[in-house]
């Protein structure tokens, strides 16, 4: 089974705390999601692997470590996850970004998907597939299978916010899919909602309501 992390540093918590507020605006929402997913990364990206260079310091030669080169990709799932993907490029730049489309009928619960650009060497990359929201898991089910019927073999799911619900979804249609999440709500309520949670994240990112 996969693994499921919630990564709960101080600064992670203070900041869901106040994304969670209804009463925060979409300029601070935006800012602070994309703060999260930025300090998310750096504790994910704790195993990406290293190798030796040699390096001329001013005083000398040394032997030093490097990025070993790893490809990667982030991959949001829209509309929402687009609120997370420059957090992840202020710390690793040079990622390539990969885009599906996906929303969820309300009355269903359903995802559909509508729309899916990736980086050309999909099969090549590790990939962080982020969307501040795993309710059902449907869409991030649906988006995992998107990725792996175009020959994506490694990726982790980043999320903001978590129900125990979707993880289960999630490790028992995709095992090979480790999780990170912020916080792991209590339940999903009765219109598919998170609680507590912090509303539709769309919406609140985009100001669409
Ligand atoms: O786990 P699930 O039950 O599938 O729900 C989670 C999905 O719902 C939200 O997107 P939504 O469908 O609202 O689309 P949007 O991002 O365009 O607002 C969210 O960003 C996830 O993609
Ligand atoms: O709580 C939820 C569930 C799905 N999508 C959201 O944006 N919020
Ligand atoms: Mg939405």
């Amino acid at each position: 089974m996969s693994k499921f992390t919630v990564l709960n540093h101080p600064l992670i918590q203070h900041k869901l705390t106040i994304i969670r507020n209804k009463d925060t605006g979409t300029r601070v929402f935006r800012e602070v999601a994309n703060e999260i997913a930025e300090l998310m990364v750096y504790e994910i990206t704790r195993d990406l692997p290293l190798e030796d260079v040699t390096v001329q310091t001013p005083m000398g030669e040394t032997v030093q470590k490097t990025l070993s080169g790893k490809k990667l990709a982030v991959i949001p799932i829209l509309r929402a996850g687009l609120g997370m993907v420059d957090g992840v490029l202020q710390l690793i730049p040079a990622a390539k970004v990969g885009h599906i489309g996906m929303y969820r009928d309300e009355k269903t619960l359903k995802p559909h998907e509508y729309f899916v650009k990736l980086p050309s060497d999909i099969e090549q990359r590790e990939l962080f597939i982020v969307d501040p929201m795993l309710a059902t898991g449907g869409s991030a089910n649906m988006a995992i299978e998107a990725l792996k019927k175009r020959g994506a073999q490694h990726m982790r799911l980043v999320v903001l916010v978590a129900a125990p619900e979707g993880v289960k979804a999630v490790q028992d249609q995709n095992p090979d899919v480790d999780i990170y999440a912020a916080a792991l709500d209590e339940k999903l309520n009765e219109n598919g909602y998170i609680f507590p949670g912090l509303g539709d994240a769309g919406d609140r990112l985009f100001g669409t309501k």
